[in-house]
């Protein structure tokens, strides 16, 4: 650590010594790994009981930026809570930083900072008090708390005798990944950081987020928000109804779908679909306008355009789409909208 670089990278111990920890050794291929995790939640007066995670294999490599994307209680905070001891497994196994979630509870639990959706931060503490409390309530010895670095790394060193009620919504919640940080954990969890925060905000903590990973802190967020998973994100996994239906590479998601729209605006109505443009099953969406669908690989626009020009038709204006992780996730997780009624087993199969 080199206080002429307060980055938020500074603060990342990737070799998780820190914050009660011992030297693990040789450092895990995966930060977090889960196998057959099932969690079903008890029957609880009317409420029955409730399969929230069914069977979840999972790995998280070591520094990744990995987001977990799922539809409303597909069982992101559930998996969440698991990994942070907060709620107990119903069956299979979990490791953290390479720490059995049972067997190594404390080391496990030493090695995730949870970031929680709420912003529940004291008004009547400072953000150094709060990371001092914070790191006293980890063991961490007060000559190894870094809390102005951490604060720094943050952008709140300008704040660190300010009270936390007059932070603005956006400091908050950067005091907040600063908190979950203070016992330096090689696993960063974040649940939905950016909810409800403006884009501007959103950009800077994204940033931050991304300098906290580029330092060597593995990084695990849930969003709700697909572009944040695309811009932010090097893998996903995508949950549906308590099972994993979807893990890959960010870029090779977007792969999977190869899938291209075109539209085309003519000068004049279209009766009809011409024949000659038949073949490539357009779809006509307005009098003048016909949309088609095609795999990109294909590359079918210039028989597209010849047909057209053969048909004797003029085009006025045209526009392409790409595919983008809303429809790959629109397409794996259709039919998931459908509340809680489900069992859990209903899963799209990956
Ligand atoms: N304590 C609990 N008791 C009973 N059922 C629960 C409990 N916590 C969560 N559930 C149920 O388990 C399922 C998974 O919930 P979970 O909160 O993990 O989903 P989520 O993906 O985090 O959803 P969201 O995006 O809305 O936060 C849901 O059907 C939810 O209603």
């Amino acid at each position: 650590m080199n206080s002429e670089s307060p980055r938020a990278g500074a603060v990342a111990r990737p070799d998780g010594a820190a914050g009660g920890l011992s030297a693990a050794g040789a450092m895990p291929d995966q930060a977090v790994s889960v196998k057959g995790l099932t969690k079903t939640y008890k029957a609880a007066g009317k409420a029955p009981a409730k399969l929230a995670l069914s069977s979840v294999d999972l790995d998280i490599p070591r520094g990744s930026l990995f987001g977990l994307l799922g539809p409303n209680g597909a069982g992101k905070s559930t998996l969440i809570n698991i990994l942070a001891g907060l709620v107990n497994k119903t069956a299979g196994s979990a490791t953290v930083w390479g720490y059995d979630i049972d067997k190594e509870a404390r080391q496990a639990r030493a090695a995730i900072g949870v970031v929680p959706q709420e912003l529940n931060v004291d008004p009547f503490f400072t953000p150094r008090e709060l990371l001092e409390l914070q790191a006293g309530l980890y063991g961490v010895p007060p000559a190894e708390r870094i809390s102005d670095q951490i604060l720094a790394a943050m952008g709140l060193a300008d704040k660190a005798e300010a009270y936390a009620r007059t932070l603005s919504g956006g400091m908050r919640r950067r005091l907040m990944v600063a908190k979950a940080m203070v016992h330096q954990p090689p696993v960063l969890v974040l649940d939905e950081p950016t909810a409800g925060v403006d884009i501007e905000l959103r950009q800077q903590l994204w940033a931050n987020v991304r300098e906290l990973n580029r330092a060597g802190t593995t990084v695990l967020l849930t969003t709700h928000y697909l572009e944040e998973a695309e811009e932010l994100c090097d893998r996903i996994a995508i949950i549906n109804h308590g099972k994993v239906i979807a893990c890959d590479r960010t870029e090779s998601l977007l792969a999977r779908l190869d899938n291209k729209a075109l539209t085309l605006i003519f000068d004049r109505d279209l009766p009809d679909i011409p024949p000659a443009l038949a073949p490539f099953s357009p779809e006509q969406t307005a009098a003048r306008r016909l949309l088609f669908r095609y795999h990109a690989s294909d590359s079918p626009v210039p028989q597209i355009l010849d047909a057209v020009c053969g048909a004797g038709l003029s085009v006025i204006d045209m526009s392409t789409e790409e595919t983008d992780l809303e429809d790959i996730f629109l397409q794996l997780t259709r039919g998931a909208h459908d509340g809680d009624t489900h069992d859990g087993n209903s899963g799209t199969a990956a």
